[in-house]
């Protein structure tokens, strides 16, 4: 087990780049700790494959460092790595029984047939496969197939961190939710580092104690779940996690108060906006707006049942403003006032909250 450090690691797939959109990453300074659950999500095209072939070896980074327990494995082949990689199509030897499968990594190295035996059985009953270790592999579903993916870099005593490249793809949706939460469970149980790639917002916050969230190259926020819902540290964080994604509104800020189009708005950060920004917004989270006697007018247009609560689009001028509304809350017709939770409402500049 290790931890990952990476630092000020850029990466570019042209031999001469000089523009910042030339950078496939943009420098990277991320610490991944030894034994946590991590997620990196972002959208297609992010990067998230770039960085996870810098980790693994199979791509050397334009510039920067890769630490694994503080020792530089930058230009370390792979297979010196000692890094499990789970795709999102099964890797496994369709001929071999799921046994010769989970053991082949162990007599690959050369161990004795009886630790063979001992590890192979204990993995097999931390994935629900002992009733099948006498079948043929090509017999599994997917599900079963991706398991001995799995098995194969757990039965390994020697991995550092096991890396799951979007790995619920081919499984069949009803499944997903059962090995996404065994795999959450072996990470309780086992304590080796994982990093979950994947752009599924629902995968990376029930797996991850801690995500990743990266667009065009950057890393744009690292928190827990909660943070990245109650704080979006970008724009770009508040639209990609929470659904429906966060109201953003054009603003001004006069006397130290944020101003949309003329309603001055109560946040938590207007007051620490220290100038020089071409763009300033607010941000607030349909969850944190309500309806109310006063404040910015709106017109209704739509609800939407989304089960336990409602989601209502309305709109101020050109700017859309979605509110959710429980089971209990009324929703009035036509015009109306919103109100939005100082606490949850912040002022970003370019994007970035303003702090
Ligand atoms: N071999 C390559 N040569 C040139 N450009 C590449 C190469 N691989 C990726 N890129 C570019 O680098 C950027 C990041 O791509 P990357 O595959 O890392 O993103 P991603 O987040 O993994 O996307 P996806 O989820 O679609 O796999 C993209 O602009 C992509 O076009």
């Amino acid at each position: 087990m290790a931890e990952i450090t990476l630092r000020n690691l850029r990466h570019s797939y042209l031999a001469d780049p000089r523009a910042e959109a030339d950078w496939a990453l943009k420098t990277l300074n991320v610490d991944w700790r030894d034994g946590g659950a991590y997620a990196l999500l972002g959208p297609s095209g992010c990067g998230k494959t770039t960085l996870l072939n810098i980790i693994s070896g199979l791509l050397r980074p334009s510039q920067g460092q890769v630490l694994f327990d503080g020792r530089e494995v930058t230009g370390l082949p792979p297979d010196q790595r000692h890094i499990a990689q789970v795709f999102q199509f099964p890797v496994v030897y369709d001929t071999m029984s799921v046994y010769d499968n989970l053991a082949f990594p162990l007599r690959n190295r050369g161990a004795a047939e009886a630790d063979v035996d001992a590890r192979v059985r204990e993995i097999a009953g931390m994935l629900d496969l002992t009733a099948t270790l006498d079948r043929r592999a090509s017999g599994l579903t997917a599900d079963g197939k991706q398991k001995i993916s799995l098995g194969r870099g757990l039965v390994r005593p020697d991995v550092n961190v096991i890396m799951f490249d979007e790995p619920l793809t081919v499984i069949d949706p009803h499944l997903k939710w059962q090995l996404r939460s065994k795999l959450k469970e072996l990470h309780q149980r086992v304590g080796i580092t994982m990093i979950y790639v994947t752009h599924d917002q629902t995968e990376a916050l029930t797996f991850a104690d801690q995500v990743v969230v990266m667009n065009e190259g950057e890393v744009v926020q690292i928190g827990e779940p909660v943070d990245l819902f109650e704080r979006p540290r970008h724009t770009f964080v508040g639209h990609f996690i929470g659904s429906p994604g966060m109201n953003v509104l054009p603003c001004e800020i006069r006397d130290g108060k944020a101003v949309f189009d003329g309603i001055s708005v109560e946040t938590n950060n207007a007051g620490r906006f220290g100038g020089g920004a071409a763009r300033l917004e607010i941000g607030v989270r349909p969850e944190f707006v309500a309806f109310a006697e006063d404040g910015v007018p709106v017109r209704v247009s739509r609800v939407s049942d989304a089960g336990r609560y409602r989601i209502v689009d309305t709109a101020h001028g050109e700017t859309s403003i979605k509110v959710v509304v429980g089971e209990a809350g009324e929703i009035p017709a036509g015009h109306a006032f919103l109100q939005f939770d100082p606490a949850h409402t912040q002022v970003y500049a370019d994007g970035w909250i303003v702090e």
